[in-house]
């Protein structure tokens, strides 16, 4: 199809405002997908995704428009998720687009997470199509939303369409308005080959399948490629688009998106951000990559089974490729043997990460908990950066240590001021400025540190404020804290993997709900547990889990095999999850008893 009549765009929007239902009335209306084969949320295909209602990875499918002005058009939708963990994914797609549609709910108005994501789309150039959603709800002002877009953001609402993407109420016109007002793709089909990969995943039969943007020249099968970062060369097999299902083409010519397959097996001759050009006549220069992503948040990854620790690796690699802001590298744990630290963008992406390995490789994983960096001054006048507690040096060795701190946007109705400022006053939060957005709302801005907004921020914010507020957040930077390690010793003995770094004032309070905590969480053994929190040796909470009396098969008076089986059977899925720490075998849930505990 002529250039001129190809539309690549993302949809945008706060967590919840309806992309992805916004995405189901677009592949209805342009009958990309059969009704019969529809299901909501057509572009979260994880079934991760569609269980929790959120969209983890972006997604591109081509679809064909036939405009009101008899021409067809040529589009590539790109849907993308909302919550925060995942505003890399956001970032990639919208490098591969030129317009994106911004999708506000109309009885919510303007989020944290509108603005971060308006902000991702002017840093990329994008064409922004502002569309209120949700107009059927009787609580929907669409006049009150517009006039704060156009204060708040600046676009220009007089045309913006209103739609409820749940009814398809003027969604058609949505599309007439991707034709008229975003541009086509401006690169040129007769220069040499210049593609973006945007992403990528394995395939066991195919090796490597990469997901790219054509931006100049064409691509096709036999065409001899190199990945200009890596320097790999290969010769294409295949390539295609996604409609959603896969569909092989002659060729990808200049502003279309498809995927490719090269047979590659060697997972780092891919990267995220790479450009692919041909080997004969190659580009002068890449395009423009990625801000390579730093994570915030760490922890240490362990098969319960130390003979599977090479398949973790694998997986490891094989997910990186899907998932490029996830990093990670060998570590070993007194108490859990061979693992590997991994860095997150949130504690939401590490949770999806975790599930995601044990769901598509099948591993039964111990996952510790998760920390911060903190950057560690020593009195030899080194600095170490320490992204897990039981690497911390000796005390002695300590002259002080900084933590990060971010700089938090607080979007929260007025009522709710009073009760989000003692939240962040309880987390260390140190208050910044609080401005009037509309009658309604409020903006708060506070300096907090980043371990405390990593824990249970987001649900203590959603619980106090009945869920009106949201957060948009940024490394603002290092500060000296005063932070200990925390030891926990079980039976005597200190378990690295459970040892935390904490602000000295919260030590004892912390100390007192983890011991709690872990004695609900650990079962009962042959023999009385101690629990112990210590700093520095000196033990500052102290419980004690008591010795097991009954046996399991107790209960099984007679003789009924298959019950005592039974029951055998579902002690032992019990125990899947467990592991023998000494002598004491300590469940999963243990090592993330610090995300669990009620302080309160
Ligand atoms: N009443 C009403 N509800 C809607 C409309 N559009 C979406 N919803 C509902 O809003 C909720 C969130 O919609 P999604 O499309 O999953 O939101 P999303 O923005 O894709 O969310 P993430 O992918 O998790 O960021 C769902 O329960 C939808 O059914 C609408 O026009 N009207």
């Amino acid at each position: 199809m002529d250039q001129s009549h190809i539309r690549n765009f993302s949809i945008v929007a706060h967590i919840d405002h309806g992309k992805s239902t916004l995405a189901d009335r677009i592949l209805e209306l342009t009958d990309t997908v059969e009704k019969r084969e529809m299901v909501s949320q057509m572009l979260d295909t994880m079934d991760l995704e569609r269980e929790r209602g959120i969209t983890i990875k972006l997604n591109a499918v081509q679809l064909i428009y036939h405009a009101k002005n008899g021409e067809d058009y040529l589009f590539h939708l790109i849907d993308t998720p909302g919550h925060v963990d995942f505003s890399y994914e956001v970032s990639r797609s919208l490098a591969a687009c030129e317009g994106a549609v911004l999708v506000v709910d109309a009885a919510q108005g303007v989020q944290a997470q509108t603005l971060a994501n308006v902000y991702l789309a002017l840093d990329n150039d994008l064409e922004i199509l502002p569309v209120l959603n949700k107009v059927d709800l009787p609580s929907a002002q669409p006049d009150v939303v517009k006039e704060e877009i156009e204060n708040l953001i600046g676009l220009d609402c007089s045309q913006a369409v209103e739609i409820s993407a749940k009814s398809g109420l003027n969604v058609d016109k949505v599309l007439e308005e991707i034709v008229d007002k975003l541009p086509a793709p401006s690169g040129d089909a007769n220069a040499p080959l210049q593609a973006l990969v945007f992403d990528s995943f394995y395939d066991s039969y195919r090796g490597i399948i990469a997901f790219v943007s054509v931006k100049n020249g064409v691509l096709k099968p036999k065409d001899k490629i190199r990945f200009m970062a890596t320097g790999a060369e290969y010769e294409v097999i295949e390539v295609g688009v996604r409609t959603p299902k896969e569909v092989i083409k002659d060729q990808l010519t200049t502003g279309e998106v498809g995927w490719i397959s090269a047979a590659i097996k060697n997972i780092e001759d891919v990267r995220v951000g790479d450009t692919i050009t041909h080997v004969n006549t190659p580009a002068k220069e890449p395009l423009k990559g990625y801000r390579e992503m730093n994570p915030m948040v760490y922890c240490g990854l362990y098969p319960v089974d130390n003979a599977r620790y090479d398949d973790l690796k694998e997986a490891l690699s094989k997910l990186k490729l899907n998932d490029a802001s996830l990093q990670f590298e060998p570590e070993t744990s007194q108490a859990l043997g061979f693992g590997f630290r991994c860095g997150f963008l949130g504690l939401l992406h590490m949770d999806v990460v975790e599930e995601r390995l044990e769901r598509e490789f099948n591993l039964d994983l111990i996952a510790t908990s998760p920390s911060v960096i903190y950057h560690v001054f020593k009195t030899d006048g080194t600095m170490e950066a320490i992204d897990n507690p039981a690497a911390l040096p000796p005390a002695q060795n300590i002259d002080h240590i900084e933590e990060p701190y971010v700089s938090a946007e607080i979007m929260v109705p007025k009522e709710y001021v009073g009760a989000m400022m003692d939240l962040c006053q309880k987390k260390r939060g140190e208050y910044v400025d609080l401005q009037v957005l509309d009658d309604i709302r409020m903006l708060m801005k506070y300096e907090l540190p980043l371990s405390e907004i990593i824990f249970d921020f987001f649900d203590k914010m959603k619980s106090c404020t009945k869920g009106y507020a949201s957060l948009d957040y940024e490394i603002s930077g290092y500060r000296e804290s005063k932070l200990v390690k925390m030891d926990i010793l079980l039976n005597g003995q200190i378990i690295d993997a459970l040892s935390t770094i904490v602000y000295k004032d919260f030590a004892y309070h912390r100390g007192n709900a983890m011991t709690i905590k872990l004695k609900e969480i650990i079962p009962k053994q042959q023999f009385e547990i101690p629990v112990q929190a210590a700093i520095g040796g000196k033990v500052i909470a102290r419980t004690n889990i008591k010795a097991l009396r009954k046996n399991v098969l107790a209960k099984c008076y007679g003789g009924d095999i298959s019950r005592k089986k039974k029951l055998l059977e579902k002690q032992k899925e019990g125990k899947k999850r467990m592991k023998m720490v000494g002598s004491v075998e300590i469940p999963q849930e243990a090592f993330m008893a610090v995300l669990s505990m009620d302080e309160d």
